[in-house]
């Protein structure tokens, strides 16, 4: 029972709590996987950024100019400051890295457009380009989003190379090429079918778009399907290379949660292997996106092989509200009220409370106002809910805290 238990009025202060706890989580789990934190400037160099290929749309970008007129960038993306920081540093070479961050990203692609700023909780894992790699963090994906607490989620896999093979065998204009993925990825089969007659490709080259949005379900199946449609060496070693990632992914015993999707787009353009999103009944957008991106580092001069993901961590707390999944476990601070003779008692009374972990907020008393709490009273007594009681020891005192706060 918790008899002083008031709902926290001030909604900032409640959605705040709630996403640190979320951070802190995901923090924690990134961490027993041996990643560790880093941080990079929220401004970036736009010249820098502009010469990178494969990144974000730079009319997406927000920009800033510093006194000196250099424009700046606010950083779009969490993977590319990772992966420079990473190549940049002289001590690394070859050897694994493994770093997670928690920070914002800027843009003006987020949420409908009105939100500039999203927090990311991300990984990236540098220097190893084995299957175990991207087992290693699909099934920290999965396990995050078990922990965070949905029953129903699905991970699903792609692979960036294999569109992409099938397109640059259509030789596509640039537009058709975007309407062409918007139908594979609302699996819009329907209006597929005349866009791809339109189209000047072969048949044949015609039956494998066609049939890209239903390469989708069950990993061992699709990828049985998925062999009729290889058009050359190059598909084969991509479905070889899935493969082998649903193999290892099978030893970690994750395979409920995972849907193969060969017509998987995700957004960045550095994508060159393995991609993932993850989804969450009832919420149309990703939760999470990641993929393997083996050539960004060497736009930063080193060649270095990497696979990562990030939380869009304002999607997952929009998740959490909608499947009412957030747990009310607010405790308000002890008050602790005094009259002014006992002002030195009470005062010494709050310390030892914080100094044992209580949040207490110490105020005068005042006759008629509310006074859920402890009333340290000119007879050395007390009045906790009501009831006077005796306090003389520390251990007295935390009782009454505790009987104060409804304890546990
Ligand atoms: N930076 C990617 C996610 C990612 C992290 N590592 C690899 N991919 C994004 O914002 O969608």
């Amino acid at each position: 029972m918790r008899q002083n238990k008031e709902k926290l009025s001030n909604q900032a202060v409640q959605s705040y709590k709630i996403k640190s706890q979320l951070i802190r989580k995901l923090r924690t789990r990134f961490a027993t996987y041996g990643y560790e934190q880093v941080h990079t400037p929220a401004f970036e160099d736009y010249d820098t950024y502009a010469s990178i290929q494969k990144t974000v749309n730079k009319d997406e970008m927000i920009k800033v100019i510093d006194r000196s007129g250099k424009v700046l960038v606010l950083r779009p993306d969490g993977t590319i400051p990772i992966t420079r920081l990473t190549a940049l540093d002289r001590e690394i070479n070859g050897s694994e890295q493994r770093l997670f961050y928690i920070f914002n990203v800027y843009g003006e692609q987020n949420s409908n457009g009105t939100n500039k700023e999203s927090t990311q909780a991300g990984v990236e894992l540098f220097g190893n380009k084995r299957p175990e790699a991207d087992a290693e963090v699909i099934a920290l994906a999965v396990h995050t989003l078990k922990e965070i607490g949905f029953d129903n989620f699905k991970l699903e896999v792609g692979h960036a190379g294999f569109f992409k093979e099938l397109v640059d065998q259509a030789n596509l204009a640039e537009n058709e090429l975007q309407q062409l993925q918007e139908l594979i990825q609302s699996k819009n089969l329907a209006e597929m079918e005349p866009f791809l007659k339109q189209l000047q490709i072969r048949d044949e080259l015609q039956e494998a778009l066609y049939a890209i949005p239903l390469l989708y379900g069950n990993p061992q199946a699709v990828l049985e399907e998925t062999k009729a449609i290889i058009k050359n060496e190059r598909m084969q070693e991509v479905l070889n290379n899935l493969k082998d990632v649903i193999e290892v992914l099978t030893d970690y015993d994750l395979l409920e949660h995972l849907t193969l999707n060969l017509g998987l787009i995700n957004n960045m353009h550095y994508y060159t292997g393995v991609i993932f999103q993850g989804f969450v009944e009832n919420i149309g957008k990703p939760v999470l996106m990641g993929g393997r991106y083996d050539q960004l580092a060497e736009q930063f001069g080193k060649a270095m092989p990497a696979i990562g993901f990030a939380y869009k961590v304002d999607v997952v707390l929009e998740a959490l509200k909608q499947h009412q999944l957030i747990k009310d476990d607010n405790n308000p601070p002890l008050q602790i009220y005094y009259v002014p003779e006992e002002r030195r008692n009470a005062f010494s009374a709050a310390k030892l409370l914080r100094e044992q972990g209580y949040a207490v907020i110490t105020k005068p008393f005042a006759k008629n106002a509310q006074q859920a709490g402890i009333l340290f009273q000119s007879n050395g007594r007390v009045i906790v809910n009501g009831n006077e009681q005796q306090v003389e020891t520390n251990e007295e005192l935390l009782n009454l805290a505790e009987l104060a706060t409804g304890g546990v």
